[in-house]
């Protein structure tokens, strides 16, 4: 289990997170979920241990993290963070190979240099391993990095939007991959999402923060009410269902009259 007990994060003056307090079981894609500035990031930041708790603490397995020498609990961490540009001259290969950094010496083996090329396959992009990483799309891009993370083979999976760019196609891709992984090798994955239909399918528990602040932890069914996102966005939604009986969210947008009023002024 991965425990936060009553954190609170804060830098200089601000607080990004207060008083959280959750468990997360092995096995389970847990997803964040929040308005845009409201600690999901820090969140993430904070178990990797870029962020010290000021109060409150972490424990992973009833271990404590330490407050100093970070090495060994990095170790068990894939970390996939939020918009890293990936402006560097590196083959694409290489960027995945830089997943078991800490592992590699002067020589790649077979083995990872294998593993690596796994990781490539299982993403769609093998045939582009020897490609600058600079001379691909976006979402090339995020999808290399999901194969660095997936080398890394970790006990806990951090993943911060890591569809924001990609098609349906590579959406789906990524997640199902991500959800037989956390099922097959016993991670403790952690996901930040915005879109929340992609959160109701993919999350077995929903972690929802707002101001820094734990609203709900859960199942999609029982955390996403249309009370809930309405007081989390200040968006009014329908809440119905899909065949499997997850929620679905859907918007209720604004009517225009305006098309009305331009026919008007035609007539
Ligand atoms: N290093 C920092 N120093 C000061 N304030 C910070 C720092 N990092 C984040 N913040 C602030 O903390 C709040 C939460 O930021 P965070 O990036 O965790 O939000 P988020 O929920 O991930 O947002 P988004 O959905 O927009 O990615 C924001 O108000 C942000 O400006």
């Amino acid at each position: 289990m991965l425990e936060l007990d009553d954190v609170t994060v804060k830098v200089g003056p601000q607080v990004l997170a207060r008083n959280l307090s959750v468990a997360l079981a092995p096995g389970e894609i847990n997803v964040v979920i929040g308005p845009n500035g409201t600690g999901k990031t820090s969140l993430l930041r904070t178990l990797f241990g870029e962020l010290q708790p000021a109060a409150g603490q972490i424990r992973l397995n009833g271990q404590a993290m330490p407050r100093h020498h970070l090495g060994p609990w990095r170790k068990q961490f894939g970390y996939m963070p939020q918009d890293t540009g990936l402006d560097l001259d590196l083959s694409v290969l290489e960027v995945v190979l830089m997943g078991k950094l800490d592992h590699l010496g002067m020589h790649v083996d077979d083995a990872t240099l294998m593993e690596a090329l796994e990781a490539l396959r299982a993403v769609g992009l093998v045939a582009l391993a020897d490609r600058a990483v600079h001379s691909l799309s976006g979402g090339q891009r995020q999808m290399v990095l999901f194969a660095q993370v997936l080398l890394r083979a970790p006990r806990i999976m951090l993943l911060d939007e890591p569809v924001s760019a990609l098609d349906l196609k590579h959406q789906v891709l990524l997640l199902d991959l991500l959800h037989r992984q956390t099922r097959k090798n016993g991670w403790i994955t952690v996901v930040v999402l915005h879109d929340l239909n992609l959160a109701a399918q993919y999350g077995d528990r929903l972690v929802v923060l707002a101001h820094g602040t734990l609203q709900a932890f859960g199942t999609p069914a029982d955390v996403l009410t249309a009370e809930l996102v309405q007081r989390l966005y200040g968006v009014a939604v329908d809440v119905g269902h899909d065949r499997f009986g997850d929620p679905h969210i859907r918007p209720i947008r604004e009517r225009s009259l305006h098309p009305v009023s331009l026919q008007q002024e035609a007539a």
